[in-house]
């Protein structure tokens, strides 16, 4: 017998660096409170004490600090840790979580960009977190050189290991994700994030209408 279903939703916003994530999942926040839901914004790798001092370790160092397979599995570990301590508890109370990022990161930089099998992603989700999946999932998209614009601008020209990987890996995570979401139309749903922020704000406030109490 699994893990009772959640009472809250889970909400995933997905797409390469810099298309806007973690600025839509905060508007995202601010129209769901102003409803008088209970919201939880989070993040990975990341969420908790032991998955922030994963994520440095993830993102942080040498190009070859880790291989495919073993960044894979530290993804893995700090999002077991997420849904145990911060993202189960919250949708069990019946909160609104919202996360920038999820398992569909691991499935298009991991196995779609770096060559690991789909199958074994999902294998490691469901031993480490029970294969909780999102209820819906905002697929941001944005041509590559205007995403690596607004992350350059950001960061001012410094990028992360992940950042810092050449056009055609970025152009594989993108075809990743766009394959996802042919595959699961229901539960991914695709959003032209190049307009301003509060246009791509009402895109995404549409693409959950249909979950809102
Ligand atoms: N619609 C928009 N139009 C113009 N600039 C935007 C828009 N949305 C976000 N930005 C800016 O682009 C930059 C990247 O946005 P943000 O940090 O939200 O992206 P992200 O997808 O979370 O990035 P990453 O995956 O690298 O963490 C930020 O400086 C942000 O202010
Ligand atoms: C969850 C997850 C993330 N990644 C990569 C994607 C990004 O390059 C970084 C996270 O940085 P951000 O600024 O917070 O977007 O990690 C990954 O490769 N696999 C994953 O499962």
């Amino acid at each position: 017998m699994g893990a009772p279903p959640p009472r809250g939703k889970f909400i995933t916003l997905e797409g390469g660096e810099g298309v806007g994530k973690s600025t839509q999942i905060r508007l995202l926040g601010e129209a769901l409170r102003a409803r008088g839901l209970d919201v939880v914004e989070t993040r990975e790798p990341g969420g908790t004490e032991g998955a922030e001092a994963i994520r440095a370790l993830l993102l942080g160092g040498a190009a070859d600090r880790w291989n495919p397979q073993a960044e894979a599995l530290l993804f893995a570990a700090a999002r077991a840790d997420h849904v145990a301590r911060v993202i189960r508890p919250a949708l069990d109370r019946g909160a609104w979580v919202l996360c920038d990022r999820f398992i569909d990161s691991n499935r298009a930089y991991q196995a779609g960009a770096s060559g690991l099998a789909d199958d074994d992603i999902m294998a490691a989700h469901r031993i480490g977190s029970g294969g909780l999946m999102p209820d819906r999932t905002l697929l941001l998209t944005l041509p590559l050189d205007v995403a690596a614009e607004r992350a350059m601008q950001r960061d001012a020209g410094r990028a992360d290991r992940f950042g810092a990987r050449g056009r055609a890996f970025h152009e594989a995570v993108n075809a990743a994700f766009m394959a996802q979401a042919a595959q699961e139309p229901a539960r991914i749903r695709i959003i032209d994030a190049t307009d301003g922020a509060a246009i791509v704000s009402a895109r995404i406030q549409t693409e959950i209408e249909d979950l809102l109490p």
